[in-house]
């Protein structure tokens, strides 16, 4: 068996800590940086943001529809990007928030996660809400190509509650997603391997008790579910409070900050990864 997205976790964990830096090239970024809003200024761009993220950070988080938006040379420029992490010592998260029937699943998979990817990452953002079964292959796929995944459970726009705090049985949608991970990753994890491979998406920006959540804050010893939290900075959530956010379950946390560090411009850029480095230290303090 390879190496487990859940062991590359800790690992990065224990070297770089835990932000990640998202790729989020807006079209209003773009034309701050002074680049222009085409495949070139994309190109740019992007490899600014990954060679500021060499050995400041252990995790990149690449937005695809930014890529996605200039068409097929989006998705070169998507292609050779993943390409060069795949030479760094970065974990790559794509975000594609894939969801889909599962026979159609099995394609996204082959497109990000599989043996011939043309997208190399290390992991895929998903959606449950065609049914958490409807992900059974894509999370199973991915433990046995040391893959990782996460999946949306209760997300940072405040649109997202009407669907996720919705009950079934008395259980809300969030929770029962993070219950199904917390069993999965308990199973498939290896001994007592600090992390599982299978990871919550929790905005930084809610509240979780409302959300059914506030078991999560008590943490979880092994095999812990790993939670990518979006929301920090552009959102409002301040990475200095973490540990009131996510409780003991802060040390599970990616803390994820796209246009609070990227609209510092290229020049800033590489401080305003260390300023954030710094706020964070303070929140997990
Ligand atoms: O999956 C995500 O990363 C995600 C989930 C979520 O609940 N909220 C959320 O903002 N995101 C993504 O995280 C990034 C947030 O960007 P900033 O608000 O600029 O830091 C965007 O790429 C969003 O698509």
């Amino acid at each position: 068996m390879p190496i487990s997205f859940g062991t590359k976790l800790a690992d990065s964990f224990a070297k770089y800590g835990q932000l990640c830096v998202g790729i989020d090239p807006h079209s209003a970024l773009l034309n701050q940086w002074g680049l222009e809003d085409d495949v070139n200024g994309l190109e740019k761009f992007a490899n600014a943001v990954l060679d500021s993220a060499v050995s400041r950070v252990g995790i990149i988080k690449p937005q695809v529809s930014f890529f996605e938006r200039h068409g097929s040379k989006g998705f070169v420029v998507l292609e050779r990007l993943a390409a060069r992490a795949a030479e760094t010592d970065l974990l790559v998260i794509m975000d594609a928030k894939r969801g889909d029937i599962g026979t159609t699943m099995d394609a996204y998979f082959d497109a990000w996660l599989g043996k011939n990817a043309p997208f190399i990452c290390d992991a895929l953002t998903v959606s449950p809400y065609l049914g958490f079964g409807s992900l059974k292959d894509t999370l199973s796929g991915s433990a046995e190509r040391g893959k990782g995944v996460f999946v949306l459970a209760a997300t940072s726009n405040p649109e997202g509650a009407s669907v996720q705090r919705a009950t079934i049985g008395g259980t809300t949608l969030a929770k029962s997603i993070w219950e199904s991970l917390a069993e999965i990753n308990a199973v498939t994890a290896s001994g007592n391997a600090r992390f599982g491979s299978f990871g919550a998406v929790l905005g930084a920006t809610l509240n979780l008790q409302s959300f059914g959540l506030g078991q999560v804050m008590a943490g979880q010893p092994n095999a812990a579910t790993p939670i990518l939290a979006p929301g920090f900075g552009a959102q409002g959530a301040e990475l200095s409070a973490s540990k009131q956010l996510f409780g003991e379950a802060a040390s599970q946390v990616i803390h994820s900050v796209s246009r609070s560090v990227l609209q510092a411009g290229e020049s800033g850029l590489a401080k305003a990864i260390d300023s954030a480095k710094a706020e964070l230290a303070i929140g997990l303090g």
